[in-house]
């Protein structure tokens, strides 16, 4: 576990503060940015639940506090929340071979790599499910209770953290989530390189696989824009229908006529998502 957070910015914002930090990361090897919103309620020394976001692939932890406008009803319900990078960086960090924005650098898929030279790094499952939350737990006002969200692979990543540790979170939800990553383009080209070609080693990082094994049935929220570009070649929401009707799973697929892949999504449905979750984390 790294001690020393470097703060890189602090905003004000609807009563509270977005800060940014900067620390070295013990389980990716390298210096990580994230963000966290702290609610005007943590400066009257209370301490709040959290929710995770996890954003999609190229984004920065910037994206969703600048886009999304989810700070204002956090504020208001009283929720921190906390926004990790998408992958390692750096000079020592390998990216992709061609320089591509959908694998390496801005596209770690939260999943712990086992091949070289991937898996010296790429161990964003680790660092968003272990190492971030000891980190924020001892140095803010948090209270241990977790929620986890996110867009595209960040949304897919929210899904395969909950599923894959029950009792760790209290609620999930996902944006167009990447929903089957084994079976499309984004999911094949990622999983083939940081998990090699066994593709039965990949069941562990697919939220349709995992459902089926599934022994805490959290409920899931997920919203998916019918006007999205990605939404038949690589976002396949009826397979994660498919297996949370075959498991039993509890889930709320809402179909948004005419919005499309972007944060103007994002940003139109994020209340009702910060709802979702403060009625499992304030309830
Ligand atoms: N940078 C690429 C576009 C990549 C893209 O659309 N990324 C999405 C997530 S896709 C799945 O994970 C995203 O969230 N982009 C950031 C944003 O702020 O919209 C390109 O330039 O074409």
């Amino acid at each position: 576990m790294s001690e020393t957070l470097t703060v890189v910015s602090s905003h004000k914002s609807f009563g509270g503060w977005l800060k940014r930090y900067r620390h070295k990361s013990s389980t990716l090897g390298c210096d990580m940015t994230f963000a966290i919103y702290l609610p005007p309620k943590t400066a009257r020394g209370e301490q709040v639940p959290a929710l995770y976001w996890l954003s999609g692939l190229s984004c920065t932890d910037e994206n969703f506090s600048q886009k999304a406008g989810a700070q204002r009803l956090a504020a208001e319900l009283g929720i921190a929340l906390v926004i990790p990078d998408t992958s390692p960086r750096g000079k020592d960090v390998p990216g992709d071979p061609d320089g591509a924005w959908d694998f390496g650098h801005g596209a770690g898929f939260y999943l712990n790599a086992t091949r070289e030279p991937w898996s010296r790094h790429y161990r964003m499952h680790d660092y968003v499910v272990h190492e971030l939350p000891a980190l924020v737990e001892k140095t803010f006002p948090v209270n241990g209770k977790r929620g986890i969200s996110g867009h595209s692979m960040g949304g897919h990543g929210a899904l395969v953290c909950a599923l894959r540790n029950p009792g760790r979170y209290l609620s999930v939800s996902a944006f167009a989530p990447i929903s089957n990553p084994m079976n499309c383009p984004w999911g094949e080209k990622a999983f083939s390189r940081y998990l090699g070609p066994d593709r039965a080693t990949w069941r562990e990082w697919d939220a349709c696989a995992l459902i089926a094994g599934a022994t805490e049935k959290l409920p899931l929220l997920v919203d998916q824009g019918d006007a999205d570009d990605f939404l038949a070649s690589q976002l396949l929401p009826e397979a994660l229908e498919r297996a949370a009707a075959a498991a039993g799973h509890p889930l709320t697929l809402r179909r948004q006529p005419g919005y499309d892949h972007g944060y103007y999504f994002v940003s139109s449905f994020i209340d009702d998502h910060l709802r979702h979750h403060a009625q499992a984390l304030l309830g």
